[in-house]
């Protein structure tokens, strides 16, 4: 568990206003999961992101990492605790004279690791990464999801216990950048290390993160597990990245605005929310009942915990077969508003 506790960050300048970067941050993170920090630029991510591994040095506060206070280390004890936490970042800050087998090496040869043992690490990271055949190649010769996995094992080398992600894929285009997530969500399952990844865009939340906070200004201003955080936004903010991924919200459709099209069935809006809209419903409804479904409108997303987000479908046939069709729904955690014409 990582205990983040009234952690502030004041950029103090002799000719202009201070800045407050980071605001009386509370937080906790349980061991193993991955939590994303959301927030538009300017919110603080970065500065909060740093302070965890006190590449910035806070203002205030406490960060509780790996049974360790990290705000009161002597600098060797730093070293040391540093060594387990990992970062990678969006511009990848690679070494451009090395090989990708010396890039990740670097790490273990800081930390005075043999010769013998530095290179079956090292290899044993290439091949979790996927960068087999590429030891010998320099950074310039690798495309920039490449990069990325280069830096994924550079900051795995030292087995850290934590892997910070500093706006990892936003320097990726849309596909190199679901390959660099599901990269993450592997490693995070194989090794079980705890994840913080902070980022700008939504669908990188929604993809792999199990909790999300929130910042504005320099305060988390929401936080929940990301599910929660889709269905009841509480903030504007939070809401302008909900809409991110869903476009512009279906619920606001009211549900008799589609009945008047049709003199008999019923309209139903079926709201899933988690593993619900994997439970094929629609085609389940269809073999089970003799009902015509027609889909008038929808909008799922998939998130690291099911799906979310709402159907609209026309549902059709003899009344009596319409209403246990309806009442089957019912028995199925996907939550069902009906609407008839009068
Ligand atoms: N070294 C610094 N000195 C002074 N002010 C800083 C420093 N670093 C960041 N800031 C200020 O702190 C605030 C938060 O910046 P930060 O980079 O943490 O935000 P961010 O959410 O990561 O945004 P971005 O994604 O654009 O980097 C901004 O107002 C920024 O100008």
């Amino acid at each position: 568990m990582i205990s983040i506790k009234n952690l502030s960050k004041i950029y103090k300048s002799k000719n202009r206003d201070d800045v407050t970067a980071v605001d009386n941050i509370d937080l906790s993170i349980n061991q193993g999961e991955i939590f994303g920090v959301i927030g538009y630029s300017g919110a603080g991510k970065s500065t909060f992101i740093r302070l965890l591994n006190r590449l910035e040095e806070p203002t205030d506060g406490k960060i509780i990492m790996n049974e360790k206070d990290m705000t009161n280390l002597s600098n060797k004890e730093l070293r040391n605790e540093r060594q387990k936490i990992g970062m990678i970042f969006q511009h990848f800050n690679l070494l451009w004279s090395r090989t990708v087998f010396d890039n990740i090496a670097f790490p273990l040869e800081i930390a005075g690791i043999p010769k013998e043992q530095r290179k079956s690490k090292v290899q044993e990271l290439i091949e979790l990464v996927g960068l087999a055949g590429r030891e010998d190649y320099y950074p310039s010769q690798l495309s920039g999801g490449q990069k990325q996995r280069v830096g994924i094992a550079r900051a795995l080398a030292n087995d850290p216990k934590v892997l910070l992600c500093d706006e990892a894929t936003s320097a990726l285009d849309p596909q190199t950048t679901d390959d660099i997530l599901d990269l993450l969500v592997s490693i995070n399952q194989k090794l079980g290390l705890t994840i913080i990844v902070i980022t700008h865009e939504m669908h990188v939340i929604k993809k792999i993160c199990q909790q999300v906070a929130v910042m504005d200004n320099g305060k988390v201003i929401e936080q929940g597990e990301v599910l929660e955080v889709f269905m009841h936004p509480k903030e504007k903010t939070t809401r302008r990245f909900v809409q991110q991924v869903m476009g512009e919200q279906v619920e606001q459709s009211p549900i008799h605005y589609f009945v008047k099209n049709y003199e008999s069935g019923k309209v139903l809006r079926l709201h899933f929310v988690g593993e619900t809209a994997n439970q094929a419903i629609i085609s389940k409804l269809v073999k089970r009942f003799n009902v015509e479904i027609n889909i008038l409108q929808g909008n799922i997303t998939q998130t690291k915990d099911g799906a979310y987000g709402t159907l609209y479908v026309h549902m059709d046939g003899p009344e009596e077969v319409v209403n246990e069709a309806i009442k089957y729904i019912q028995q199925t955690s996907v939550e069902l508003e009906v609407e008839e014409n009068a």
